[in-house]
């Protein structure tokens, strides 16, 4: 059996609301994904209680702040022993090389946020970055590799682009992912799973298609199934 590729984002307002769903699922079909919401309700405990359960945690904190503050953060992230965390490539070079510094290469994996897969060429102008949505990814997904971090968080539509650019050992992690038919709710940037992995995606975050599913666990099977045949 290959290495559990979905990752599920329990953006849920309590550990108790969270822990319905995990209880459900299997560490041998997905990892978990802790985001700002469920982190600031239940915290480092309801982190513990998944890594019993034996699911690998990506804490999804997004660090972005002065490089010292990040890197303090980053300590205390992967303190927790949890599998991944991420910062905001956009905090630029110094923040990246001061979180690369506070986390030992081979121990937590630390990746790092490009484009938000929300944010599209509108956003790009309301905020003053010249440039299309794909190009601000490369961009920040080198600055990232250049920085020695494990990986980026991007959407699968650059992922073909940054596997060819940066090699096959660098982690691809992409949100927005949408099962063929599925409401995009506020993503922009959007793949269906088998798209993302023939892309050269390495892992794909997904919460609202399994967590508003009628059935989450029937769904994250489901999902897994379509891309189980694609993986090499
Ligand atoms: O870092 C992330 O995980 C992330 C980055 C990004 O660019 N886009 C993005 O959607 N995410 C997260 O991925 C999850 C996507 O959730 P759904 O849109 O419900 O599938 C959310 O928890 C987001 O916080």
């Amino acid at each position: 059996m290959h290495e559990p590729r979905i990752i599920v984002a329990l953006d849920y307002s309590s550990a108790e609301n969270a822990m319905q769903l995990v209880d459900q699922l299997d560490p041998q079909l997905c990892r978990l994904k802790v985001g700002k919401e469920l982190f600031t309700a239940a915290g480092p405990q309801l982190v513990e209680r998944l890594m019993t359960k034996g699911f690998d945690v990506f804490l999804d904190l997004k660090f972005h702040d002065i490089p010292n503050t990040v890197a303090k953060a980053c300590q205390a992230a992967a303190s927790l022993g949890v599998w991944m965390v991420n910062v905001h490539a956009l905090g630029g070079r110094k923040m990246l090389n001061a979180a690369r510094e506070a986390i030992a290469p081979g121990t937590t994996k630390l990746i790092a946020v490009t484009l938000l897969t929300s944010m599209d060429q509108d956003d790009l102008t309301d905020i003053g970055l010249q440039g299309l949505p794909d190009e601000i990814v490369e961009r920040l997904a080198r600055l990232a590799h250049d920085c020695a971090l494990d990986g980026v968080v991007c959407s699968a539509l650059e992922t073909t682009l940054l596997r060819r650019l940066l090699g096959g050992d660098f982690c691809l992690v992409t949100p927005g992912i949408r099962p063929a038919n599925g409401q995009f709710d506020d993503q922009t940037r959007i793949a269906i799973p088998r798209q993302a992995i023939l892309n050269g995606t390495n892992y794909l975050v997904i919460g609202r298609p399994i967590t508003q599913a009628s059935n989450p666990l029937l769904m994250c099977q489901q999902l897994n199934a379509e891309i189980t045949g694609l993986i090499a």
